[in-house]
């Protein structure tokens, strides 16, 4: 397993091209939030809107619409009960994220069939929070797309079968590799296994250890996927090291990271990273 470093960030996150549109920087739909859980679909979508993603739309309860636009008015929002909208929307974007906060109820459910029936092939789909939970309760069939899964230990006990204390690398690689996609078995030090190699994430700290880390995370991995659509594998790494390495920064002078703040601070951390890549405009389209 490798160590990843920085220089991941230099190899995703390029100067944006100045004849483009947002349609350029992708499209990304994340489905989640439920009645007890607005504020996980929140995070996410604030990370991805802050990520870049030229478009972004939230399918979740509406009791939580008016909360998500008094903070992040760039997303646009659908009821994720509208069963029709949701499977058009799920059919159209570049990444779909769903999970964060949709709950583990029948209404749950029901969003989680809808649009693990209508993805394709060419799309990312993040798979994260209560979506990984159901889908092992409910042993559901994978969906079309290039799957990204990011599992804390818990729920990657839950989707493998194999116990916390029983996850060593090698047979976390081959859990990995039944599920035909990339994974990250999320705790201090993150473990991110793919079908191009594996890698340990060295940075990262305690101040991390609050509700909502992962949803941002899973956002964060969602925007990057959707903006920078050359390399699956290398967007969703460069997240994760950003999302480490921003924290890391915050942590210098507070005891605590909340995670809206690692969201608020990515355009500045992606501007220094760009800046440091200025010859090198390439890296956005297929
Ligand atoms: N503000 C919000 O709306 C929040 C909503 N959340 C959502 O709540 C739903 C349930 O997720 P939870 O993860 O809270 O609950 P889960 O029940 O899925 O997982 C928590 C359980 O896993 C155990 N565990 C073992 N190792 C762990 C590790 N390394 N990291 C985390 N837990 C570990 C914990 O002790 C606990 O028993 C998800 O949809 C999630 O997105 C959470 O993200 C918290 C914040
Ligand atoms: N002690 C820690 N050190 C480093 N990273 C941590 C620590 N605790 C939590 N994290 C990170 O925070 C995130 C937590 O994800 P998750 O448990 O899914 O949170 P939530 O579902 O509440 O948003 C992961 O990225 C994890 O690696
Ligand atoms: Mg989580």
């Amino acid at each position: 397993m490798q160590s990843l470093n920085e220089e991941i960030l230099q190899t995703v996150i390029k100067p944006r091209p100045q004849e483009s549109f947002k349609g350029t920087f992708g499209k990304i739909l994340l489905v989640g939030g439920n009645h007890q859980f607005g504020g996980a679909i929140i995070m996410a979508a604030t990370a991805a809107v802050y990520a870049g993603t030229g478009l972004v739309t939230v399918a979740c309860d509406p009791l939580n619409a008016t909360a998500l636009h008094t903070q992040l008015p760039e997303a646009m929002v659908i009821d994720f009960k509208n069963q029709e909208k949701l499977a058009q929307m799920a059919s159209q974007v570049n990444t779909v994220v769903i999970g964060p906060g949709l709950g583990e109820e029948a209404e749950s459910l029901a969003v989680l069939k809808t649009v693990f029936a209508n993805t394709i092939d060419d799309q990312v789909v993040v798979i994260d929070g209560s979506a990984i939970t159901l889908l092992a309760k409910e042993k559901l069939s994978l969906p079309a797309g290039k799957l990204v899964f990011t599992p804390h230990q818990m729920e990657w006990q839950r989707l493998s079968g194999i116990k916390i204390a029983d996850q060593t690398p090698e047979a976390n690689k081959s859990a990995q590799e039944k599920l035909n996609g990339i994974v990250l078995v999320k705790k201090h030090h993150t473990e991110i296994y793919t079908p191009d190699g594996d890698w340990k994430l060295p940075i990262g700290s305690a101040a991390q250890a609050v509700g909502g880390m992962g949803d941002t995370l899973a956002g964060m991995i969602g925007g990057f996927t959707a903006q920078f659509r050359k390399n699956t594998i290398q967007a969703t790494l460069a997240a994760t090291y950003a999302h480490s390495a921003i924290a890391d920064e915050i942590a210098i002078n507070q005891y605590v990271v909340l995670p809206h703040q690692i969201s608020h601070a990515l355009p500045g951390f992606m501007k220094k990273v760009a800046n440091s890549n200025k010859d090198h405009q390439i890296g956005f389209m297929n």
